[in-house]
C-alpha cells in the first residue's frame, strides 16, 4: 500500500502536474506565444526555483499555476485538482483552499493594520472561522515571521522587508499547501531579503508547504531543492553540477 506522509502529502501524487501547458494571447490581432509545451512536476514538500530573463514567462507560468490565469493549450493539475477545465467560481475556491502567494510589490492594504491585512487574507479563505480564532491565527502568523511587537501598524510605518514578512504571513496564515512567490526579495535589500528568504523556507518546511519561486537571484535559485530555467516561453531543467 502508498505510504502518504501527513505532513506534506509526500507519496499522494505530485501537487504540481503539468503537461504540454501553451498560454497565448492575441494582441493587436496577432497571437503572442507566452509559454510554449511547458511541462512541469513538482512533489509535495519540493522548493522549486524559477529562473530565467525579463518577459520569457515566469509570471505567466505562476499565474497559470495559482489559477488566476488559464492555460491556452495542455493541461494544468494543481493538488490533484485540474484546473483548466474548471469556472471562475471554483477557480477561486481552489485558491482559497490551496494557495498562497507572495509578490514583489507586496500588494498590502494600506488603510489597514498588519493583523487586519493578514486576518482579512484568512477570513476570505477560511470563512467558517469566528473572528477571534481569525485574530488569533492571524496574530500568530505574524509572530512567526518575527512581527509580534508590529500588529497593529499600518504598511506605511513599516520597513520594506517588514511589509513583505506581513505579505508572508498572510499568503501563510492559511495554510496554503502550494506557496507561489513571485520576486519576493525584488525591491528588498540584501540582508532584509534573506530573512523574508529564511522565514520563507522555515515556515514552508514546518508546514509541509510545497514552494514555487521564481527569482533573478542565482544565490537564492541555488538554494532550492531544484532549479529551472525559462526561456522563450519554454521551461528547461538545471542540472545539479556532481558534488
Ligand atoms: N496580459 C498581457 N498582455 C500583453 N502581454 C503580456 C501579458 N501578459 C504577459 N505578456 C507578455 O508575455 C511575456 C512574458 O511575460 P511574463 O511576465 O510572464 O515574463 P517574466 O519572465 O515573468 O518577466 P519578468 O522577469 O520581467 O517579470 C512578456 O513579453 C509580456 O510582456
Amino acid at each position: 500500500m502508498k505510504k502518504i506522509d501527513s505532513e506534506t502529502g509526500a507519496g499522494a501524487g505530485p501537487i504540481i502536474d503539468a503537461r504540454g501547458v501553451g498560454y497565448s494571447l492575441e494582441i493587436a490581432g496577432r497571437p503572442l506565444h507566452i509559454l510554449r509545451g511547458v511541462d512541469l512536476r513538482v512533489e509535495p514538500g519540493e522548493v522549486v526555483a524559477i529562473v530565467g530573463p525579463s518577459g520569457s514567462g515566469k509570471t505567466s507560468m505562476l499565474m497559470l499555476l495559482a489559477g488566476l490565469e488559464k492555460a491556452t493549450a495542455g493541461t494544468v493539475r494543481v493538488c490533484g485538482e485540474g484546473l483548466t477545465a474548471m469556472g471562475e467560481d471554483q477557480l477561486a475556491l481552489f485558491r482559497r483552499r490551496n494557495v498562497g502567494i507572495v509578490f514583489q510589490s507586496f500588494h498590502l492594504v494600506p488603510s489597514l493594520s498588519a493583523l487586519d491585512n493578514v486576518g482579512l487574507a484568512l477570513e476570505i479563505a477560511a470563512p467558517e472561522l469566528s473572528l477571534a480564532e481569525t485574530r488569533k491565527r492571524a496574530t500568530a502568523a505574524l509572530a512567526d515571521v518575527g512581527l509580534g511587537d508590529r500588529v497593529h501598524h499600518r504598511p506605511s510605518a513599516l520597513s520594506g522587508g517588514e511589509q513583505q514578512r506581513v505579505g508572508l504571513a498572510r499568503a501563510m496564515v492559511s495554510r496554503p499547501r502550494l506557496l507561489l512567490a513571485d520576486e519576493p526579495t525584488g525591491n528588498l535589500d540584501q540582508k532584509s531579503g534573506a530573512v523574508v528568504i529564511d522565514l520563507m523556507f522555515g515556515l514552508a518546511r514546518q508546514q509541509g508547504a510545497t514552494v514555487v519561486l521564481i527569482t533573478h537571484d542565482p544565490a537564492l535559485a541555488a538554494r532550492a531543492d531544484r532549479m529551472l530555467t525559462m526561456t522563450n516561453g519554454e521551461l528547461v531543467e538545471n542540472m545539479r553540477e556532481p558534488a
